[in-house]
């Protein structure tokens, strides 16, 4: 399958969400695409999968454009949005039967459905009522549905959100493994889910494309622009004001027996602070300085 974004704008009333957007994918892809809140990422992922309609410009699955495209796309789509509705009166089991007739799955729905339970690790729970599920297993079941026909297109917005730390893993894995013939795009805000899966990270902000390339390349970027320093007791003040001020992002604070070690992101690092191997993180930090 090919993507291709082209002179993308959405404007809701006085918002451009979207402000000339231009992306291109192609099978296999497993990509992150980041940013802060508010920056259009749901409003990109909603065009993507044809719930929204563009202001202007277009998307082009396989050369055709997506408006002429929609049971073509339907059909090769798991789509997980953020606020996904689930029917909390229905099983777990009912509620996928019900998902895999929405997209139309006739012949093995059966194995279809106990294939995305297994693959969620829901088998357990499949006669359960939705109501009666965690957080993090409510999330699971919106997974396995978007997984139901094996997809060609995955996209899923924040889909680790409330999963525990072990069951994001497993569920970084399956997203990775299972990009293998798909093209994946993962909106986050976690960057450690992008780090350890991502072979291209789309950085957004303001409704404007920041980055679009390997993680690495984002964190070759960052380096000499990321530094430690310790600052030993009345000189903290200070050096806080100077963060206010705008001089550098402070990432990671950590209380020291003589002061406070403090990591920090800057355009132009302080000579006085000590170079280090920017993370994926850092790098991210940086790019939305650099657009500061
Ligand atoms: N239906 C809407 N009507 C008006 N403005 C909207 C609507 N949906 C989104 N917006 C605005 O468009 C911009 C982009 O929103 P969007 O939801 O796409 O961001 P996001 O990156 O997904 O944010 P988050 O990480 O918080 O989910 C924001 O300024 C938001 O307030």
């Amino acid at each position: 399958m090919e993507i291709k974004i082209q002179n993308l704008s959405k404007k809701y009333k006085n918002v451009k969400a979207l402000n000339n957007i231009n992306l291109a994918f192609n099978t296999p892809a497993m990509i992150g695409l980041v940013g802060p809140n508010g920056a259009g990422k749901s409003t990109l992922m909603k065009i993507l999968v044809g719930q929204l309609k563009a202001t202007e410009g277009e998307v082009l699955i396989d050369g055709v454009s997506l408006n002429k495209r929609e049971k073509y796309l339907k059909e090769r789509l798991g789509y997980l949005p953020q606020d996904f509705g689930l029917y909390e009166e229905l099983r777990v089991e009912e509620y996928l039967d019900y998902m895999a007739s929405l997209k139309r799955i006739k012949e093995n729905k059966k194995d279809e459905i106990k294939r995305v339970l297994v693959m969620t690790n829901l088998e357990e729970k499949r006669k359960l009522k939705i109501k009666t599920l965690s957080g993090g297993q409510k999330q699971r079941v919106g997974i396995a549905q978007a997984m139901l026909n094996n997809p060609e297109l995955i996209i899923v917005d924040e889909p680790t959100v409330g999963l525990d730390p072990e069951e994001r893993i497993k569920f970084r894995n399956l997203f990775s493994e299972d990009s293998i013939d798909k093209i994946v795009i993962l909106s986050t805000h976690i960057i450690e889910d992008v780090e350890s899966i991502c072979n291209l990270i789309i950085v957004i902000n303001k409704g404007k494309i920041l980055f679009v390339g390997e993680p690495s390349e984002l964190v070759r970027k960052a380096i000499d622009h990321v530094g430690v320093v310790e600052i030993i007791g009345a000189d903290k003040e200070k050096f806080l004001e100077r963060e206010v001020k705008g001089e550098f992002k402070i990432t990671s604070t950590v209380i020291t027996p003589t002061g406070t070690k403090y990591r920090v992101v800057s355009k132009s690092l302080p000579l006085s602070f000590e170079k280090v191997v920017p993370s994926l993180e850092d790098a991210y930090i940086y790019c939305m300085l650099e657009e500061e």
